[in-house]
This record gives C-alpha cells, sequence and structure tokens, in this order.
C-alpha cells in the first residue's frame, strides 16, 4: 500500500514536470514561473527515489489496536483527512520506536522491524513492550536487538550506510538534541559518532527546515576518502542539500592534497601563526630607508622616507584591512606628489580644478603606480603566502621571536601545492588583508540582494507560504528564495550548499564536525567565523587525535570560543569492533589515557585477533594473507593498514596480485580490498583487517599510539597482525 502510494506520488510528479517543461512560455515572468514548479516537481523525484529502498521499516504497535508505520518519509492519506500513512522517523510521532523500552514503553505495546529487499519484507522482528510478557533473555537496553545485529554482522560496502532502522535510545536523545549551542559527542571508535552526526543533519534539516534551508548545513571530514565513504548517507535520507567538505576545500578556488612535514603542520597549526601573518602583512606596507625617486611627465619627484611614514600611519590608523586602507595610503601619497608638481609650475597660479586634474594624472600614471604597489600592495591571500613562504628574508621579518628552525619550516618553492594546513592561514589572511576587489563585490551582493527580493516576490504571489501541518512536504520546504533567485541567474545556478562552497565569507546555520579532535587550533579559527550562530555538532574521540596539530581535551580547544558554554554527551557502546578486538585495543587506550573508558562491544564473534612474526620478506606474507583473508570474507571487505612510508609499495605489490584490490593511489574504496595508512582509514571500517608493522606505525609519529589504536579498530570481524620487527610491548603483552 505504502509503495503503491510513494508511485502514485511520483507519477503525479512526473505529470506535472512534463507538463510545465512543455508549457511555451511566452513572456519572461511566465518562464519563471515555470522554472520554479519545474524544480520543486524534480526535487520531488529526487526524493521519493531516495526513499525506495526500506521505505518502512517500523511498526509500532499501540493499545486500543491502534498502529503505526514508521519510515524514511511522511506519507498521507489525501482522501481520508490526511490521516499519516506512513511517519517520517523524524517527526516527533516516531520518537517511541527509538526510545521506548520495556520499562517505560510511552504506550506501545508492541515494537516491530520490518526488513526488505527492494518491495518484498524480508523478515521482521517483534519486541514485546510489556513486563508481564516480555522475553527476559533479551540483553538490556538495545532496541530491536536482531535487527540491530543483523545490521551489524551484514558485510560491509565500501560505503557507508544510514542506520534509520536502528538507532539506538542514546544516539537518539543526541540526534535529536536542540539546534543551538555547541554540542560535542566525544565517544570511542564504533560508537556511531559518524552516523549520529549525519542523522543529526537529517533531523535538523527536517525539524528547523525555515531557519536552516538558508544557510545551510556544513558536515566537515577529515580526508576525501572519508567523504567518499559517507557520501550515499545523507542522500539516501532524502537531503542532498548538505555541504561536505574537508578543511583543505574551505577555501573557494583552492583544493589543497599537498603534504607537508609534521613538523612544518604543527608550526602552520599554532596560533602563533596569527601574529605571524599579521607581521607578514605589516612588512608589505613599506617605508624606503632613503628617498625614492618617481618619473613623472618627464620630471622627477621625491618620495621622502617621513611623507611614506606618515602616509602609512594614516592609513594603519583608519583601522581598516591592508586592503581597504590602501585608498587612504594612496591619497596621502598622491596628495604628496600633487604637491610637489604644483610647487614647481607655480601654486598660486592653480587653483582647485587644476589640482584635481595633476592629481588623476599622478594616479593613472605607470611609474606612479609602479611605486605605490612596492610602497603598499593590493594583495590576494595567496599572493601573500606565496610570496612569504618563497623568502627567507620575510619569513624572517614576520617571525622575529621564532628561533631559525622553525623559520625554516615554512620555506618552499612557490610553485609547491597548497597542503591542508595552509587554508586556514589563506583564510586568516583573507580577513587581514580584506577585500581585493571592494567594489565587484559590493556590485555582486547588491544584485544578489535584487535577485532573492525578486525570488521572494515570486514565492509569495504563488502562495507557497507553509502554515499547514509541518509534517506535510510543501513547496517552500524544497525552495526557499535563495534557491530560487540563483536558479535564474543563469551565471550561478547553485544550489545553497554550492553557494556556500564558492563563498568564502559564508556562515552556515549549523555546522557538524567528524573526527572534530584532528582540527588544529587554526583550523577551529576559521570555523568559528563560518559559524557566528556557534550552533554547531562536534563529534570526535580525543583518544583517536593523529595529527600533532590536533586537539588532545575538548575543553582547551572550544575555550576560546565559547569559554565553557558547551555540552558534552557520551556515547559508550560500540556497535563495530567485537569484544575479542576490542580486549587488545583497550589496552592501548589504557596507555593513552587511563582515564578514558574503553567503549563496550555490542557483541562477540567468537574469532580472536591473531599475530604473526614474518622472518622473510614483509610485502610477500602480506600478499599471501591479503589473498587469504579476500576469500575468507567472501563478499566483505579487507583493509590491509601499513606504515605510511609503505602504503605505495605494498598497495601496489597487493593490487596487482589479489583480484578485485584497489591501487594504493587515491584508494577507491568500492574496491573490496585496499591498502591505506592510518591516516587514511580514520573513520572507515572493512570486515577484515591486516595491521603491518605496528612498531612502525608506532614510531611514525608523535601521536604513534593513538595511530595505532585507530588501525586496531577499523575491522567489524577479524583483525590480523603481521610483523618483522620487535611488536611494541603493549601488543606482545595481548598475545
Ligand atoms: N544504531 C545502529 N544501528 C546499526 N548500525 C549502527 C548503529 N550505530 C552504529 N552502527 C554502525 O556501527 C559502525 C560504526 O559507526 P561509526 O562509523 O559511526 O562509528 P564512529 O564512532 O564514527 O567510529 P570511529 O570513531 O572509529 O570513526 C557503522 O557501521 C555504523 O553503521
Amino acid at each position: 500500500m505504502l509503495y503503491a502510494k510513494l508511485d502514485e506520488l511520483r507519477e503525479q510528479a512526473t505529470t506535472g514536470l512534463s507538463k510545465v517543461l512543455g508549457e511555451n512560455s511566452s513572456n519572461h515572468q511566465h518562464q519563471r514561473e515555470r522554472d520554479i514548479s519545474a524544480s520543486i516537481y524534480s526535487d520531488r523525484i529526487a526524493q521519493f527515489s531516495a526513499v525506495e529502498n526500506g521505505l518502512c521499516f517500523g511498526r509500532l504497535d499501540f493499545q486500543h489496536e491502534e498502529h503505526q508505520y514508521i519510515g524514511r518519509l511522511g506519507l498521507f492519506d489525501e482522501q481520508g483527512d490526511y490521516e499519516p500513512l506512513l511517519m517520517d522517523w523524524r517527526a516527533p510521532a516516531a520518537r517511541p520506536f527509538y526510545l521506548a523500552t520495556a520499562a517505560a514503553p510511552d504506550g506501545v505495546r508492541r515494537r516491530r522491524h520490518i526488513r526488505t529487499r527492494r518491495r518484498t519484507v524480508t523478515a521482521i522482528d517483534d519486541e514485546v513492550l510489556d513486563l508481564d510478557i516480555a522475553d527476559p533473555e533479551r540483553r538490556d537496553g538495545l532496541a530491536g536487538e536482531s535487527a540491530l545485529l543483523a545490521a551489524l554482522n551484514a558485510s560491509r560496502t565500501g560505503q557507508m550506510s544510514d542506520i534509520v532502522a536502528t538507532i539506538q535510545g542514546e544516539q537518539d536523545r543526541i540526534i535529536r538534541s536542540g539546534l543551538t549551542g555547541v554540542l560535542v559527542v566525544q565517544g570511542g571508535p564504533g560508537t556511531g559518532k559518524t552516523a549520529v552526526a549525519l542523522h543529526r543533519a537529517a533531523y535538523l534539516l527536517y525539524t528547523y527546515r525555515e531557519q536552516l534551508a538558508k544557510r545551510g548545513v556544513l558536515v566537515l571530514g577529515p580526508n576525501p576518502t572519508f567523504l567518499r565513504y559517507i557520501g550515499q548517507v545523507l542522500p539516501s535520507l532524502g537531503e542532498t542539500d548538505v555541504l561536505l567538505s574537508t578543511i583543505g576545500d574551505l577555501y573557494p578556488g583552492i583544493t589543497a592534497r599537498g603534504k607537508e612535514s609534521v613538523e612544518t603542520t604543527t608550526l602552520k597549526g599554532s596560533t602563533r601563526m596569527v601574529e605571524v601573518l599579521a607581521a607578514a602583512v605589516a612588512d608589505r606596507e613599506r617605508v624606503p630607508s632613503t628617498a625614492i625617486e618617481v618619473s613623472f611627465d618627464r620630471e622627477t619627484l621625491l618620495l621622502d622616507p617621513q611623507t611614506c611614514a606618515q602616509a602609512r600611519e594614516k592609513a594603519r590608523s583608519s583601522q581598516r584591512t591592508h586592503n581597504e586602507a590602501r585608498p587612504i595610503f594612496v591619497r596621502e601619497i598622491v596628495n604628496a606628489l600633487a604637491d610637489q608638481v604644483a610647487a614647481r609650475l607655480g601654486a598660486e597660479l592653480l587653483d582647485e580644478a587644476d589640482l584635481t586634474d595633476i592629481r588623476r594624472e599622478l594616479s593613472e600614471s605607470d611609474t606612479v603606480q609602479a611605486t605605490l604597489t612596492w610602497l603598499w600592495p593590493l594583495l590576494s591571500p595567496e599572493q601573500l603566502l606565496t610570496d612569504l613562504f618563497r623568502a627567507p628574508a620575510r619569513i624572517a621579518a614576520a617571525m622575529r621571536d621564532f628561533p631559525v628552525e622553525q623559520r625554516d619550516l615554512l620555506l618552499r618553492e612557490p610553485t609547491a601545492p597548497w597542503t591542508p594546513a595552509d587554508v586556514p592561514l589563506l583564510d586568516e589572511a583573507a580577513e587581514l588583508l580584506g577585500e581585493h576587489d571592494p567594489e565587484a563585490r559590493e556590485r555582486e551582493q547588491r544584485q544578489q540582494r535584487q535577485a532573492i527580493d525578486y525570488a521572494q516576490g515570486v514565492l509569495d504571489i504563488m502562495d507557497l507560504a507553509d502554515d499547514a501541518d509541518p509534517d506535510i512536504l510543501m513547496a517552500t520546504d524544497l525552495l526557499d528564495a535563495y534557491r530560487l533567485a540563483e536558479r535564474h541567474e543563469r551565471s550561478a545556478p547553485h544550489t545553497t550548499a554550492e553557494r556556500a562552497a564558492a563563498d568564502r565569507t559564508w556562515t552556515f546555520g549549523h555546522v557538524i564536525v567528524d573526527e572534530a579532535q584532528e582540527l588544529s587550533a587554526m583550523a577551529w579559527r576559521l570555523l568559528m567565523r563560518r559559524c557566528p550562530s556557534r550552533s554547531m555538532t562536534l563529534v570526535g574521540d580525543v583518544a583517536q587525535t593523529g595529527g600533532a596539530a590536533g586537539s588532545t581535551s575538548w575543553s582547551s580547544a572550544l575555550e576560546p570560543y565559547v569559554g565553557d558554554r558547551w555540552r558534552k554527551v557520551e556515547l559508550t557502546v560500540n556497535y563495530r569492533t567485537p569484544s575479542e578486538i576490542m580486549a587488545v585495543a583497550a589496552r592501548l587506550l589504557a596507555e593513552i589515557n587511563p582515564e578514558l573508558a574503553a567503549p563496550r562491544s555490542v557483541r562477540d564473534t567468537g574469532v580472536a585477533p591473531w599475530q604473526e612474526r614474518i622472518d622473510g620478506p614483509l610485502a610477500d606474507r602480506l600478499v599471501e594473507c591479503a589473498a587469504k583473508e579476500a576469500v575468507r570474507i567472501g563478499e566483505g571487505t579487507l583493509a590491509v593498514i601499513v606504515p605510511t612510508e609503505q602504503v605505495h609499495a605494498i598497495g601496489n605489490r597487493i593490487a596487482s596480485a589479489v583480484p578485485e584490490a584497489a591501487a594504493s593511489a587515491d584508494p577507491d574504496l568500492t574496491a573490496r580490498v585496499v591498502t591505506l595508512s592510518v591516516e587514511q582509514s580514520k573513520g572507515l571500517e572493512f570486515d577484515s583487517v591486516l595491521v603491518a608493522e605496528p612498531q612502525l606505525i608506532l614510531a611514525e609519529s608523535p601521536r604513534g599510539l593513538n595511530d595505532l589504536y585507530v588501525a586496531l579498530t577499523r575491522a567489524t570481524q577479524r583483525l590480523g597482525v603481521l610483523h618483522t620487527e620487535p611488536l611494541p610491548p603493549v601488543l606482545a603483552e595481548a598475545r
């Protein structure tokens, strides 16, 4: 019945779309209206396709024979007074599906989990929430245990899937927590932090659509591989307009993928770079040590240091940014030069109009412009940093208080690629420099405002204001004035997410950061600028921090921005790693931070992790083991996690010897077998994992223990450790 309803709605939308597309538009106004309707219909069709799989996954039976189906979107009986046929999982009425327990049934008599494959029901699992008749053998606290265990035991595909059907109580409370303020979700590996973060994005967009559609939601992940891994979750929940990004992509026009040393990344991540950049900008506002000559109109004018110093002082005291203060500096210098020209011509013979002409000619003169550029150049952030990093003298001027070895860390070739740690510096520089082309920006903003006003008018006329039941999807839920305005600017057909991606100064309605412990202090500054409302969800695990510039405590990372006004919630159950593997990982956690409790595994597999000391070449044996594991896991996935330096060599060996293995460069996660560094494996999971040379992984970075902890907790079923070097003591004891 529900699928028939879905088909009917899809049919209506498709017919509607072809009808409006077939209309001949006689005038501009009509053309616009047609385009609006077309975009509403296409958004609907996309949403209906997104919810096809697992449309309905639950049923709640209440006292008095009533029941309610729960699914991926709300469906209503239009003929029957809009009775809900299927309740959106995010609606308040669906909450008992996730929260009701035998002890607190909230009116629910029975909870039914419905599993489907395409449109066929393949399994149902009932829980009776009545203490008198409930099965006492059931594990306490797990909702829909058998559906949950079926999901957890299923082979992984290389793409994360959604968990709407089996969200657990502690996760649900986080997903539905209010929009405002900073919420930190701390949890060990496999506790569902990523899953919770993404479902929270979908929940917030549903519940606060009006507030969020305009400013959008940003989901920030640690690296592009991870973004590919999670990329399908939000679309499967019917949400496509969320910006997924890494720090390296947050500066428009730049895709920062360069690599650099741990020491350089650490320095660039520290807030001391704020002073360095300010000094680097100040260093570009020059005062010559002796007078400089400026040829103009076959004469030579002189600019002495004192005049330049006064002009600089005047510009700086305006408190404007470097680029925005430049016109003041230019005016001062041009006036000083004009006075010299006037004096030579005989000032008493000139009136104000003559002086204005002289100033204009001076401003347009190439030599005067070249002098001004030397004294106070108009700078883009890219130019500032490129000029700084290539020139030891500039670095020395900007880093007077730093030891020489630290200064050398910044030095690099001007052609070197941008690195992720450069992005917060570019952003900081953009703040210090101000608009490179202020007039163009103002013009653009004015046009944008006009377009939005117009679009709002169109929406009002179409009477699409959503004063109806919040569970019924309205046109304005899908389309706001921003998006509408953009759709009709032929040059910029962007969604909110695309617009946000293209605009450095965009501020988001809500920001979600996954693996938030990895952000450097400079990255936090950038992020806080993008979210002045401080409506944020930060998920992570301070025991998994790999980068030396990352945080080991939430309070020190957040204190500068929100003081102690943030709330922390913890996830305690590990849904990924079976207890046998977690027992080994827990030993590492105790060394990393004895105060952090290891998450409790939700299941056992009966398979103990294994270790093997190799006498011959590592790669040969790894290839053999990878081939065997790949067969053993059938349809599932295998990751071979090796020290960063060996990823390339070992990855290529495995790719050439094991069927269905991906090459190591830019790993394809849909391949069944991948070779990764710990950094690349962060946030991911595989049915089986082989970890090679733990001692080298440990020694590779200042946070080696954390890295090894991450590597050991990626498996959902099987874990093997192979080594030629002696094992680190913490693993040797676990043998
Ligand atoms: N309620 C749930 N129902 C079904 N599967 C779940 C549930 N919660 C978590 N999982 C699964 O557990 C696995 C781990 O979840 P996730 O990757 O979100 O954990 P994490 O806390 O981000 O881990 P890490 O810190 O190691 O990256 C995923 O496969 C996820 O789908």
